[in-house]
């Protein structure tokens, strides 16, 4: 673990992950758009049909990453840690496929990690081997990630939390500001979400109606 475990439960409230591939509109407009709406964390995950590589997602990490850095947002590489530590992001997620967590520590230093988990024993190691908080889903149906697990809804959640796992954990996989509540209460410290703000009319207002219900079920469950 690299970071204080409050500060990086506050990161993961509204956690936006996007990559081009995502959206319809500009990245860059929908970042900043997102931002301006609220968001407190964001990954660049430049994956899928069509997606960018090399130079070419280098430079859009970069432009995105500087977005971030004008308004404070850590900016975190999903599993490409070389360009991770090349471009000096502030983090890495890594799932059950990519590199053994512990592997991918050394290499970032003290850099955010975030590990993807699905069950104890993965939570256990992801814990052990330095992660600074965990990403579990799909919670609900989602259509943006074609290899996604079965969906798990809050039976997962709810287990880690009634075995005292007190590591930041985010959810992710359809979730809307509709459907945060559950999540929230269930125990996470946060939602991540692609398409509720790449793919909707406004990021900026579905990041903020994010954000608000959030800070709303916060409020009144914790
Ligand atoms: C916050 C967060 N949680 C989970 C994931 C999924 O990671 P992974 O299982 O490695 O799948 P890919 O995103 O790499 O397709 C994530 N990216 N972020
Ligand atoms: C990357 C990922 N991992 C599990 S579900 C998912 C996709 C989440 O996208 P959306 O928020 O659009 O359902
Ligand atoms: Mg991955």
């Amino acid at each position: 673990m690299a970071v204080n475990p409050q500060a990086m439960r506050s990161l993961l409230k509204v956690y936006f992950i996007m990559g081009s591939t995502n959206c319809c509109q500009n990245p860059e407009n929908v970042l900043q758009a997102a931002i301006k709406g609220g968001i407190t964390l964001f990954q660049f995950r430049e994956k899928g049909a069509g997606c960018l590589h090399g130079k070419e997602k280098e430079s859009l990490a970069k432009k995105l990453q500087a977005i971030c850095k004008q308004s404070n947002i850590p900016f975190i590489v999903n599993d490409d840690i070389e360009l991770a530590v090349k471009i000096n992001a502030d983090g890495v997620h890594i799932g059950q496929d990519d590199e053994a967590a512990d592997v991918v520590r050394r290499k970032i230093g003290s850099k955010i990690l975030g590990v993807s988990v699905h069950s104890m024993q993965e939570a256990e190691t992801a814990i052990r081997q330095g992660a600074d908080y965990i990403g579990i889903g799909p919670i609900y149906p989602t259509s943006t990630k074609a290899d996604a697990k079965a969906v798990q809804g809050l039976t997962f959640l709810t287990e880690l939390r009634s075995a005292d796992i007190q590591i930041p954990v985010v959810g992710i996989g359809g979730i809307t500001s509709e459907n945060a509540s559950p999540l929230i209460e269930a125990g996470a410290d946060g939602v991540s979400v692609i398409s509720a703000i790449s793919q909707a009319d406004s990021p900026e207002k579905a990041a903020a109606k994010l954000y608000d219900s959030v800070n709303r079920i916060m409020r009144n469950a914790h």
